[in-house]
């Protein structure tokens, strides 16, 4: 289910939102993203979260609309310095083992 296929989508997706970051592009619609601030962007994270609510309840549309919200979460993570590594290492934490106590899902 899970393996380095998966790893190597989502960090080849977040080098290419770095790399508009950074150059800005013409015709970029991560560059146009960033250029509208962060307050855009995390709202359009929350519009992406309702439209794959929607996708999950009426079964249409969910591979589409994860991809949509992953990019934008991806995006928001880039702007904020959290970044992919942040995320990884949040998640790493909370896994059996991780030396976490309890159920290991919040700090
Ligand atoms: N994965 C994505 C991706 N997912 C969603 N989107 C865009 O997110 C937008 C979501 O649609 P909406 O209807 O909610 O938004 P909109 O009305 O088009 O735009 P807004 O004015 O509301 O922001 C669409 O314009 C999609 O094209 C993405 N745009 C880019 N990527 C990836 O980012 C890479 C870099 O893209 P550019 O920055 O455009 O070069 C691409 O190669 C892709 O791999």
């Amino acid at each position: 289910m899970s393996g380095a296929g998966e790893e190597d989508t989502f960090e080849k997706l977040y080098g290419i939102i770095l790399d508009r970051l950074e150059r800005r592009p013409e015709g970029s619609y991560t560059a146009s993203l960033a250029d509208r601030g962060m307050g855009h962007v995390a709202r359009k994270v929350g519009e992406e979260a309702a439209e794959l609510m929607v996708a999950a309840l009426t079964g249409e549309g969910v591979a589409a609309e994860a991809a949509d919200l992953i990019y934008h979460v991806l995006v928001l993570l880039a702007m904020t310095g959290v970044g992919l590594e942040g995320l990884k290492a949040e998640l790493e934490r909370r896994m059996p083992g991780a030396g976490d106590v309890g159920d290991g899902k919040k700090s």
